[in-house]
């Protein structure tokens, strides 16, 4: 199938960066133009900046908030004003370690099914995406706990990576935002479109969904135009997560990220059926497919047995755009709680927050010794 034409314009289909309303979000209409984003554009091609581009720019601003040491450096008064702020919110997302029990009394009598995102969640946000290692003590955390209660990790990484970084045998891994899925073997899945039969690393027998595998050649191809396109761009990175391609821009100057999200988009015009995402500074390009994070938490929650609300509460922590289908699904079905990581307010579809890893850390553990000493 070809999945590629020149023909037709780019699809825009970014999430809303849920912090603030972005023209970002509205499709290509030409009826608007950003005209100091027009003016700020220094090295564009015959200085004009495309719309798209444009609306881009300001998603990448608005899902960028400051990070907590350089607003507490730039003025005491507006720091406290921060605090406040991040405590009234606290009000509307309470955080899971306070109502530790308000999540556990519902999960008397249930299994605990827990998943987690990888970056911002089990590991600090740093600055090359090469380095985010979690922690020892967060690997043994999430060793014991996933004793206790069927866990998987969901990232937007490849799963390979992620299971490079996480080396833990016991959990189930979902790489590519949810694309790249491997779970124990179910015979009803055989007739599923996109799952086959393989082995893990111990040689044991899985079940592999990848339901964007048509794309593989696409996205290879436009890992290397991206790469190409960006390598003039100081501090651009440019990942391939195999069934998706990350363009990172935390270290690229605020004044190139215009350039940044021009380059993308000059990229990705030619490809109809690949839409683009934000996350924590990095866009994130991706097949025009209907399947996120959300659905594969439905979807491991079948593999596993636990699609029964009535028998399971599950459980999302995760701290980025991308972790907002999966919250959207516990929420819209009624089961189980989203746990959103994060030090600055932002509107979720969670119902619970923790601040950092460091908070999941304490959570994960608490849930241990709730299980160990709970009698039900
Ligand atoms: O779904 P996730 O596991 O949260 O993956 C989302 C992206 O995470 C990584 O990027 C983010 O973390 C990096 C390391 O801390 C940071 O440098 C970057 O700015 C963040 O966006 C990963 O590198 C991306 O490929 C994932 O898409």
């Amino acid at each position: 199938m070809d999945l590629k034409s020149n023909h037709t314009a780019l699809v825009l289909a970014d999430p809303a960066p849920l912090n603030r309303v972005s023209s970002g979000l509205l499709p290509y209409s030409g009826a608007t133009f950003s005209q100091n984003l027009f003016l700020t554009v220094p090295t564009m091609k015959a200085g004009i900046l495309d719309i798209r581009a444009s609306n881009c720019l300001d998603s990448m601003e608005s899902s960028s908030p400051p990070d907590k040491k350089s607003r507490d450096f730039n003025n005491d008064l507006e720091s406290t004003d921060t605090d406040v702020a991040y405590r009234a919110w606290l009000l509307k997302y309470p955080s899971a370690l306070a109502s530790f029990d308000q999540i556990t009394n519902p999960a008397k009598g249930k299994r605990i099914a827990l998943f987690l995102d990888y970056d911002g969640t089990l590991s600090p946000i740093v600055d090359n995406p090469d380095c985010a290692f979690m922690s020892n003590d967060m690997r043994a955390a999430v060793k014991n706990v996933a004793e206790f209660f069927p866990t998987a990790i969901i990232s937007g990484r490849s799963r390979d990576k992620v299971y490079e970084f996480v080396w833990l045998t016991e959990l189930n891994y979902a790489g590519s935002h949810g694309m790249d899925i491997m779970g124990p073997v179910r015979q009803s899945f055989d007739d599923h479109s996109n799952c086959i039969r393989s082995t893990d690393n111990q040689g044991k027998e899985v079940n592999l969904f990848q339901p964007a595998s048509e794309f593989l050649p696409m996205i290879d191809e436009v890992f290397n135009s991206l790469v190409n396109n960006t390598k003039d761009i100081r501090g651009a990175k440019v990942e391939n997560n195999k069934f998706c391609v990350s363009v990172h821009y935390r270290n690229v100057d605020e004044k190139d990220w215009t350039v940044v999200a021009q380059r993308v988009h000059d990229v990705i015009r030619n490809y109809p059926r690949l839409r683009l995402t934000h996350g924590r500074k990095v866009l994130e390009v991706r097949p025009v497919i209907n399947w996120d994070k959300g659905k594969a938490v439905t979807f491991l929650l079948e593999s596993l047995g636990l699609s029964n609300c009535e028998d399971v509460l599950p459980i999302y922590v995760g701290d980025d755009q991308t972790d907002e289908d999966a919250f959207k699904v516990l929420r819209e079905g009624n089961c189980g709680y989203g746990i959103l990581v994060s030090s600055v307010p932002k509107e979720s579809n969670a119902f619970f927050s923790l601040k950092d890893p460091q908070e999941v850390m304490e959570f994960l553990k608490s849930l241990v010794v709730w299980k160990k000493t709970s009698t039900l």
